[in-house]
């Protein structure tokens, strides 16, 4: 298996080797330390950092068995979750998967992933049941804190539905729940109603939890090999636990870090190939909800590109000066295309004509880099031989063990997101939850102001 690689030339216009190199190898190699013993903020959250190497293969061969019996009883297995217990089983469902998928019917053995609970949106949720009607679905529903009210509101809508369709003895074996070992109001329903049940370890947060059976097992229902993934995080695991200038990992968060203290507060995660569009979404919530916090951390954004070009080409060209890039460049696609020579030649094309459609995405990717870089656009560069399970997990991991270090680097608690409760404690006021009483009379004070 070769190794992803991390190019940073592209952004030495703006912060030097000199610079990055001194930095790898003091706070970024303290951070992998503090990572390593365990010894920073937030370390009860490090379950994630030796997940592949301690993840037994009978566990995994348990997944897949799971993951057999919902493939051979269900045409659709609706995902139920959001943040971390959404994104990387989208992600990589998405990125290994024909972009077709979507429009092509389910075959027997072989079900479609869909996912529910990752929005409050009531067309949405109406139109997934409509949809299921007819159909043979099952569910995985998955909250690591059990309470979050989106899963929990398609799980109630999508439980009903099912059990009115195929009885609550069989909706039992068609539901698999995902979530703490003892917490939450999940736990208590799936213990009530005999559920098959996955736990999450409370040392790993929802955002580092794909290789854990939140993402591994709609992941291997939708057909994929997960212990190929498993063992790709695992070579990532095994290169970048050793502090050195070669890790990739002190190399990325090393990088992005200077760049973010020279000005450059917006990381663009780049993609030239669409399937990794919801790896950008995984990302984004991966940096996003470990990084911005004391008013400080990059902020994470992701393009696809040229799609996009053809939109945000202009700010990111000419824009205000704040931006940098990190583009995955993804090196042999799965299948080869070549551009038809055509006698009348209208289009003017014939120019290209005989070359595969990536020689000219890399064309684009190239031209797009150079003129970035020119416009003030530092670049860093990840190139991934191909879209595969194995490096999948090597990504997978490769971001998450930066992030830790990044996070570190920065000076925040990368583990935690107390952020995220502002919104909920006032959306619960204002649905008058039981327990929000205050809460309640404050907002609607401050409604009436
Ligand atoms: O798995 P849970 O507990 O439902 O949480 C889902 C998501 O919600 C958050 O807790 C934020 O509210 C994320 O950190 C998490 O990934």
């Amino acid at each position: 298996m070769k190794k992803i690689q991390v190019n940073i030339n592209s952004v030495l216009s703006t912060v030097s080797e000199k610079d990055i190199h001194a930095l790898e190898t003091s706070t970024a190699a303290d951070a992998l330390e503090k990572l390593r013993e365990g010894t920073g903020e937030g370390n009860d959250f490090l379950g994630w950092l030796d997940l592949p190497s301690r993840t037994p293969m009978h566990h995994l061969d348990e997944i897949i068995a799971v993951a057999n019996d919902l493939r051979n009883s269900c045409d659709y297995v609706v995902s139920v979750g959001i943040g971390g217990s959404y994104l990387g089983a989208k992600a990589v469902i998405e990125a290994l998967g024909n972009s077709f998928d979507a429009y092509t019917p389910a075959t027997p053995g072989s079900p479609k992933v869909l996912f529910a609970g990752q929005n409050i949106g009531e067309d949405y949720l109406h139109e997934l049941q409509a949809f299921l009607a007819d159909k043979r679905f099952g569910i995985i529903v998955i909250s690591k804190s059990g309470t979050t009210t989106e899963p929990a509101i398609a799980f109630r809508l999508l439980k009903e539905q099912l059990e009115k369709q195929v009885g609550k003895a069989e909706a039992c074996k068609r539901i698999v729940a995902i979530t703490d070992a003892k917490r939450g109001a999940l736990r208590q329903l799936a213990t009530e109603e005999g559920y098959k049940t996955f736990v999450i370890d409370d040392n790993v947060g929802g955002r580092f939890s794909v290789l854990t059976p939140v993402g591994l097992l709609p992941i291997a229902v939708a057909g994929y090999d997960v212990k190929k993934l498993v063992k790709g995080a695992l070579a990532m695991q095994e290169e970048c636990m050793t502090s050195s200038e070669a890790n990739v990992c002190q190399l990325y968060a090393s990088t992005r870090n200077l760049l973010y203290r020279a000005g450059k507060k917006i990381e663009i995660l780049v993609n030239y190939n669409p399937k990794l569009h919801y790896f950008g979404e995984w990302w984004k919530q991966l940096y996003g909800e470990s990084e911005g916090k004391d008013h400080k951390g990059i902020f994470p954004a992701a393009v696809d590109f040229s799609t996009d070009l053809h939109s945000m080409g202009q700010w990111i060209q000419d824009g205000e000066r704040s931006i940098f890039e990190t583009v995955i460049s993804v090196e042999t696609p799965d299948n080869k295309t070549v551009i038809p020579s055509d006698d009348a030649n209208l289009d003017g094309l014939n120019y290209i004509a005989g070359k595969r459609v990536d020689e000219v995405n890399k064309m684009a990717e190239l031209g797009t880099r150079i003129a970035h870089v020119d416009g003030g656009v530092p670049n860093i560069r990840i190139t991934v031989p191909e879209l595969s399970e194995e490096y999948l997990g090597q990504l997978i991991y490769f971001f998450e063990l930066s992030c830790g270090m990044s996070g570190y680097i920065l000076g925040v608690n990368p583990f935690n997101q107390p952020g995220v409760e502002a919104y909920k404690r006032n959306m619960f006021a204002l649905l008058e939850k039981p327990g929000y009483e205050e809460d309640t009379k404050a907002i609607q004070a401050k409604l009436n102001d």
